[in-house]
């Protein structure tokens, strides 16, 4: 096993979330991995929107793309402190908020800008731009740490499946359930990644296995439908995943097909782990029945690729999360810690302590 530390610029290829201190320039996931396209916005409501189009997806990042959406959202703002500027700001934070609703990461991002106002004084445009900053760079420093922390449960040799994205693409870099993978792969650890494509919005076909792919990692795509039957081959080890929000008592919200994915691990012995920094955990929601799972667009069911497959006047039901109970859960790891088999007490043990 490799045991030499990891070279992180290698993985840097891909920066969904571009500050250039005029605009936020952001790379157009609707897009990838086809055409390489940044979408540049000068103005809260544009980043708002551009989070609600997917334009920038992944928990972390729509965090992260909505404090610089506060930057932009301040610009035009004249206020003698951060309290003053805050009132003028809060309709923009709203809106920026408003923008999905089941990431915590939206939320919480918006939250600390709010925090950092209140204790500014005339310098709050700063403070406000250093907080963003201090965001971004704090998400990118727990992926890094996570991916050590989560390779170390992978027993050299494991196979590993994920699904959804969760790399560089859904984060500051480096990614979480990504990031363990990007770690146990250049450990030695994983012999084999398989990736889910992830209908409808194919977050695992498009951009998993090309952001695996610019690293020189091969790893192999699967029908959603075909995991329960990869699993029962004895493939794989472990099921790594991301998350949206990780409630009190450890149920976990996450792109939907990540519920039955945990069924079908638990019946075939597979072990579960979930890869989310802090900023994803939420204490103040006691259990998954409580998290507002966004409802998209039904007509994402109806075709791909832009090539319509369905008839005319078909209905759809199109949730875009799920959420997998604390119970079928072996791991959550953030950079806080791990927590094994969680449940609230143990989620308590290291998040309220
Ligand atoms: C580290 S990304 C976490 C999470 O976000 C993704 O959702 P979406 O692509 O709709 O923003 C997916 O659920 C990932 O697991």
């Amino acid at each position: 096993m490799n045991t030499s530390p990891l070279d992180f610029d290698r993985y840097d290829h891909i920066r969904p979330i571009l500050w250039t201190g005029d605009t936020l320039d952001l790379l157009d996931q609707r897009k990838l991995p086809f055409v390489v396209e940044h979408v540049s916005c000068t103005t809260s409501d544009e980043v708002a929107q551009a989070i609600h189009d997917l334009t920038v997806r992944g928990a972390p990042a729509i965090g992260i793309a909505a404090a610089w959406g506060a930057v932009l959202g301040a610009r035009d703002i004249e206020a003698e402190d951060g309290t003053a500027a805050l009132a003028k700001l809060e309709p923009a934070l709203q809106r920026l908020n408003a923008a999905r609703p089941t990431a915590v990461n939206l939320a919480w991002a918006l939250a600390r800008m709010r925090r950092v106002l209140v204790t500014s004084g005339a310098d709050w445009r700063e403070v406000l731009a250093r907080e963003a900053q201090a965001i971004a760079e704090e998400d990118l420093a727990a992926n890094r740490h996570m991916g050590a922390l989560g390779a170390e449960l992978i027993a050299p040799g494991s196979g590993v499946m994920t699904h959804c994205n969760t790399g560089s693409l859904a984060t500051a870099g480096f990614g979480t359930a990504l990031g363990v993978i990007r770690a146990g792969m250049a450990q030695g650890r994983i012999g084999k990644v398989f990736a889910g494509e992830t209908r409808p919005w194919l977050q695992g076909a498009r951009l998993t296995v090309w952001e695996l792919q610019q690293d020189g990692i091969d790893a192999t795509l699967i029908a959603d439908s075909a995991a329960a039957h990869l699993m029962k081959t004895g493939a794989v080890q472990w099921i790594v995943v991301g998350a949206d929000r990780i409630c009190a008592n450890g149920d976990t919200a996450n792109k939907i097909g990540t519920y039955q994915l945990a069924i079908a691990a638990r019946h075939h012995g597979v072990r579960f782990m979930v890869v989310a920094p802090s900023s994803t955990v939420d204490m103040d929601t006691a259990s998954g029945d409580l998290i507002e799972i966004e409802q998209r667009d039904p007509g994402e069911l109806f075709g791909i690729g832009g090539t319509r497959t369905v008839a005319e006047g078909i209905q759809a039901w199109n949730p875009v999360f799920d959420v997998t109970p604390g119970e079928l859960i072996d791991a959550i790891v953030t950079e806080q810690g791990v927590v094994e088999r969680p449940s609230t007490a143990s989620m308590q043990a290291l998040f309220k302590a």
